[in-house]
């Protein structure tokens, strides 16, 4: 970053200055705050007022594509009662909180686009969020809700967010028309309830989150909110089906299929599944059709089996791009992840780069973990200690990097 700015720039305090923005707008860009890290002082020019509405013109800022307006006419029944229900309350103002409850592949993402483009279209202030980063950046303009209401990560029954009444954030939740906040059954309830009261608080307006409306949508089938060792109780009480909150919302469904629709009995078979209606063998498992199972053995034949089906012709196909994003093989667990990624990349053609990790343990006096044993570990989230990489293949980001331009924890590349 200084290389470049040093084309241009000679003067040593100035260079300082430009990289300490760039670095104070990509921290902003996920939520935190440059202040936070010990740097030297930034001398804002252009003063605090101007940094904070920043978020008010960047949200002002999102391009409307044509596409996502056309959506609308092409919304099933379904999910035009719903578009036409919440725009009602946009262009009232009228207070209401909704919730769009659908399956998979009912159009929930597909619904919020056409909503956000014709809110930003009658240039007002729509805020696209979701739980995970990957999901917020299929939205126009989306972010995760941690990073935009800057949801504290520990939470109690009275937190509130951590944004002043004066700052950026608040002035452009006070601007907004219309919240959306995806994958909200994947939330904690303390989450959803902490943004309920600091809204009130900042519109200074009791009503459910100060007035505004608020679409929320999930699937309760999906993934549930994460409780360490928490019992299924305590899983379901975390989730916003418990909360306060919940009798007080509209809930818009969907139930067609939209994604499924030349499968039929897979999408009828995969609600089964979610609603608890297909048999179990003991609690949670489900017999699969033999036909979409490759039967287990000790060997590594069917592993490779999988492979072959999931890839065919690897080697002809690698560098299309259209062969390679609408395949995956998915797995429950990291270490049959990391298995199947030492296969496949052996597969792929081309040379093969290998990076490794330097791992160390701080206030280790004791030598108690080995080099060694660091190495061999993979822990939630990290990469393994050694990463190897081909031209081509395709790779899956685990931080954050950059969300403003779609580059999250989970985006493929
Ligand atoms: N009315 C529609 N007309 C045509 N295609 C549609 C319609 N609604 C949804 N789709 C398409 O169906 C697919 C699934 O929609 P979408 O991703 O919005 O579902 P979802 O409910 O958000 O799914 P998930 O819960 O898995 O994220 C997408 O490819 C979308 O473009």
């Amino acid at each position: 970053m200084c290389e470049d700015y040093r084309r241009t720039q000679s003067n040593e305090v100035a260079l300082e200055q430009m990289v300490l923005r760039d670095i104070r707008d990509l921290l902003q860009s996920m939520g935190k705050d440059i202040k936070s890290y010990g740097l030297p002082v930034l001398v804002d020019i252009y003063g605090d007022s101007d940094v904070e509405y920043k978020e008010v013109t960047e949200e002002r800022q999102v391009k409307v594509d044509q596409e996502h307006l056309d959506i609308f006419s092409r919304l099933n029944t379904e999910q035009l009662a719903g578009f036409n229900d919440i725009m009602d309350h946009v262009t009232n103002q009228k207070s209401q909180i909704f919730f769009v409850d659908g399956p998979g592949g009912t159009g929930k993402t597909y619904l919020y686009k056409a909503l956000l483009a014709k809110v930003r279209s009658m240039g007002l202030i729509a805020i696209a969020t979701a739980t995970s980063g990957i999901v917020a950046s299929i939205m126009p303009g989306g972010r995760t809700a941690h990073s935009r209401f800057k949801i504290p990560i520990k939470l109690t029954h009275n937190s509130m967010c951590s944004f002043t009444k004066q700052s950026g954030t608040a002035e452009l939740l006070k601007q907004a028309s219309l919240l959306i906040w995806d994958e909200v059954a994947m939330t904690k309830r303390q989450a959803v309830e902490t943004l309920d009261r600091s809204l009130q608080d900042i519109m200074e307006c009791a009503l459910p989150f100060g007035g505004k409306v608020v679409v929320f949508g999930g699937d309760f089938r999906q993934v549930l909110p994460v409780v360490t060792r928490g019992t299924r109780a305590q899983i379901t009480d975390a989730t916003l089906l418990r909360s306060y909150l919940w009798e007080k919302i509209c809930k818009i469904r969907l139930t067609r299929n939209m994604r499924a629709q030349t499968d039929p009995w897979f999408s009828e078979y995969l609600l089964r599944i979610g609603n608890g209606m297909e048999k179990t063998i003991g609690d949670d498992y489900v017999c699969l059709p033999e036909d979409i199972v490759i039967t287990y053995t000790e060997d590594e034949k069917q592993v490779n089996k999988l492979i072959e089906d999931v890839f065919p012709s690897l080697h002809t196909n690698a560098t299309s791009r259209e062969y390679m994003s609408t395949r995956a093989i998915l797995s429950t667990k990291n270490e049959h992840v990391d298995d199947l990624n030492d296969k496949m990349i052996s597969r792929f053609p081309g040379e093969e780069k290998v990076y490794n990790s330097f791992d160390s343990i701080e206030h280790d006096f004791q030598n108690n973990y080995t080099i060694d044993f660091l190495n061999s570990i993979t822990p939630n989230g990290l990469p393994p200690h050694v990463l190897k990489v081909k031209i081509n293949c395709p790779v899956i980001l685990l931080r954050n990097l950059d969300p403003h331009n779609g580059l999250c924890n989970g985006t493929r590349l």
